[in-house]
Order: C-alpha cells, then structure tokens, then sequence
C-alpha cells in the first residue's frame, strides 16, 4: 500500500496532455489553450475617439466660448475624410476614427449647437480623450499563453485579436463501468428484491465534466466475468479514461481488475492509505488509463476528487496540481486524533471556517450532499481544537 503523496506523484506521471485540436472560439469554452494567441491586428487600429463629442484641434482653444464650424461626422464604421482646419470641428462618436488634424475630443456635454457652429463655453479640461492606435494591443502581441483556459475574459480577447480558430487540448473521454449485482437504474430500485440505486457514475460524471473530461458512456454491470470482460473491451476501445466503480475490495465477487486481465492491465497503484478511498487503484490498458473507484459512494467521490480531477487536469492540458489547492482554513469545532490512514473528512464552509460533519461513514449519501469541502488529516495526527488551522480543498 503506498501513501496518499506517492499515488498523487504517480498520477502526475501519467496525466500527460492528449493532443491538440483546432477549434472556432465558439467551441472553446472550457479548453486549455495548447499554443499562444496572437493579435492578427492591433486594437483600436487606429487613434479613435474615447466619447461622444466633437473632434477639435487644441489650439483653437485659447479662447472662450469657442465656435467651431462642423464640417463632418466621424461613426466607429465609417470616419471622416476632411482634414480639420483652424475654426472646425468634426461631429464624432465612442470608437470612431479622429479625424486628420484634430488632436482632441470635447464631450458633448462641453458643446452646445447653434446650426452649422459647435460652441463649447468654456475649457473643458486636460483629457484628449483619445484612444492610440495599438494602445490597447499591437498586431503581433501574445494576448493568451498556453495553459490557458478559455474563460470568457480570453474567449474576448481571442476575438478581439481577430482570431477566428485556437489551438487547445483534447478532452480525455471518459467512460464509466459500475459494477454490482445489486445496482438498478434510479427510479426502478423499492421493490425490496435487494436491489438499491445506482447512485455514483451520476457525481463521477459531473465531477469529470468539471475537470475537463468528456463523457463518452456509462454501463451498469452484472458481477459476471465473462460479460463484464467483453463490456469492458467495448469501453476501452471507446474511452482515453475508464473509471471502473465497486469490486475493488477483496469480496469473492470483486472482478473490477480482473476484466481487464485480457487487454494485459498494467497496474500502476492498488491500494492507497487513505480514508476513505483504500482500495482505489490505478493502471493502463493498451492506451486507456483505467482508474477504479472503491463503491462505497463517499468513498468513491473522495477518491475522485482526490485523485481522478487532477489526473483529468493533466490529460487535458492544466497542471495536475491545480486540482490540488489546498488551504489553510480553522476548524470550528474539534476533532479527534486521526488513525493510521491519512484522513479526508468530509465538511461543510461556513463563515470562513471548516464545519466537520458528524457521519464520516463511507457509505453516507446524504452527508455527501452537504459536504463542500475536505479536511485533510495526516496519519497520526493529534486531535485538534477549534480554531486551530487544519488544510481545506474544495470538495
Ligand atoms: N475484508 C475487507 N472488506 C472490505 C475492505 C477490506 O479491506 N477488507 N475494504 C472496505 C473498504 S475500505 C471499502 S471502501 C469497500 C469498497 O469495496 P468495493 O470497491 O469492492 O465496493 P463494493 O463492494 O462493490 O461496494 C461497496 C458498497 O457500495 C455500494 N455501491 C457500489 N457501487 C455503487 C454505485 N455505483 N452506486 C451506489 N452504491 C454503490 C455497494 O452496494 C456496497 O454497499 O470495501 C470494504 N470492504
Ligand atoms: O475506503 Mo473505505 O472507503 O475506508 O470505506
């Protein structure tokens, strides 16, 4: 059994980006940039007007009130061809080209008409209110790095840099196999034949999508070994990651590694000392990376988020690490000593402190639900009092 660092570690290992794709910006959301975006143009591509107002040139403003002869109209699509000569003033709007010979803008709160004269009454004030050419970015600048993601901040500065397509990561597809005799379809399981809800693909689901994983199926199976070893050639076949629930543990109908016994699984890890999440494991076959999630529901998303967000981070191009920011946080109440396997306790936020919730089972389901955050508890720990710092991780 190797130590909850050591598995991290080789997670790390394997959570290599996929590969790259081109995608229209509108398909980017999301994805993590593979190469920089550059600026096709420089914004704005030309000195442009910061406000409503009139165009003038500075020295005709030596004397009040002012009346310059408009000899034009400057929009954002479509500017002025005059040239501004002493006594004139071009009508302009936010974002339209300033015309030849005007070095500033007035507001148009500063001028009043009277039919063909512009008269401003008074010096309106130090701001040209003008917008540089390539004052906001240059043709050529590098507007995103790689290991970006595509948030909507970037996704507007792609367009802005005139970028109709970018490079970015693949997402891992991910697939997932339940296994047990006793798992139904939500909805079909009150009939009291022993059967309960299959509960957890449905949170291992949604927390893949979170970290960047597409979701490509899911199957329920049946502990038979002959099926369940031909189900899960058809999910290898299908998946970049296969995550595999229940049969982990040692009970005689635990066949989630053995199904792949006939696409030579490559064991990377089995057995971790945590809690909960003992019997996670983790392996390769063929180029699918199979990582099986023990069934206990708390168990399951423990181990997910703990170990399948950062491996879905790096397949898809983020440093497995960022799934990994913990925090130091107080605890608002105490908590015993912890045991031999490092500890992640489920608890909830509140008011900037962590709440530690009263059932820890790894079954518990409704506790699950109100869990937002984990408490890490290094093997051995002593107990703790509230208000002394434990190390948090969004749940
Ligand atoms: N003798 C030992 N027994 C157990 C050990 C051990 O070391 N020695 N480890 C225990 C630990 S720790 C855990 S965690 C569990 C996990 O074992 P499995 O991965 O084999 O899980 P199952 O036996 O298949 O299921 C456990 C439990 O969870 C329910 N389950 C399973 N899948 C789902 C699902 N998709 N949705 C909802 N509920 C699910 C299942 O019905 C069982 O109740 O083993 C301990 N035993
Ligand atoms: O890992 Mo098991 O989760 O301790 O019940």
């Amino acid at each position: 059994m190797i130590d909850f660092d050591e598995a991290v570690r080789l997670v790390g290992e394997i959570a290599l980006p996929l590969g790259r794709e081109r995608l229209a910006i509108a398909d980017a959301r999301g994805r993590i940039l593979a190469e920089p975006v550059l600026a096709r143009m420089s914004a704005p591509p030309s000195d442009v007007s910061a406000m409503d107002g009139y165009a003038v040139r500075e020295t005709d403003l030596d004397l009040f009130p002012a009346a310059l002869k408009v000899i034009g109209e400057s929009f954002p699509a479509g500017g002025c061809e005059a040239r501004l000569n002493a006594g004139e003033a071009v009508r302009i709007f936010t974002g339209a080209p300033i015309p030849e010979g005007a070095d500033r803008v007035v507001m148009q709160e500063n001028v009043h008409r009277e039919g063909a004269l512009a008269i401003i009454d008074e010096a309106p004030g130090p701001g040209r209110h003008i917008r540089g050419r390539g004052s906001d970015f240059k043709e050529g600048d590098i507007l995103l790095e790689p290991g970006r993601p595509m948030d909507a901040r970037a996704l507007v500065a792609a367009a802005a840099a005139d970028v109709a397509e970018v490079a970015v990561w693949r997402q891992p597809r991910l697939f997932v196999l339940s296994t047990g005799d006793e798992l139904v379809d939500p909805g079909q399981a009150r009939d009291g034949s022993g059967t309960i809800p299959e509960s957890v693909s449905f949170g291992v689901a949604a927390l893949a999508l979170d970290w960047g994983a597409t979701f490509v199926g899911k199957r329920r199976l049946r502990d038979e070994l002959p099926t369940m070893e031909r189900i899960a050639g058809e999910a290898l076949a299908s998946a970049d990651i296969l995550v595999v629930t229940g049969g982990a543990s040692v009970g005689e109908k635990d066949y989630a590694k053995q199904m792949f016994a006939p696409y030579g699984l490559d064991l990377i890890f089995s057995k971790v000392a945590i809690k909960p999440g003992k019997p996670v494991w983790l392996g390769r076959a063929g180029r699918t990376i199979v990582i099986g999630l023990p069934g206990n529901p708390g168990s399951a998303l423990v181990t997910a988020r703990l170990l399948l967000a950062p491996l879905l981070a790096g397949l898809s191009g983020r440093p497995p690490a960022s799934a990994l920011r913990w925090r130091p946080a107080p605890l608002a109440a105490a908590i015993g000593p912890c045991g031999a396997r490092e500890t992640f306790a489920r608890a909830r936020w509140l008011n900037g402190m962590a709440v530690p919730l009263s059932n820890q089972d790894s079954s518990a389901q409704k506790m699950l639900a109100m869990a937002d955050i984990l408490v890490r508890r290094r093997a051995c720990a002593p107990a703790r009092d509230a208000g002394e710092m434990v190390d948090v991780l969004d749940f």
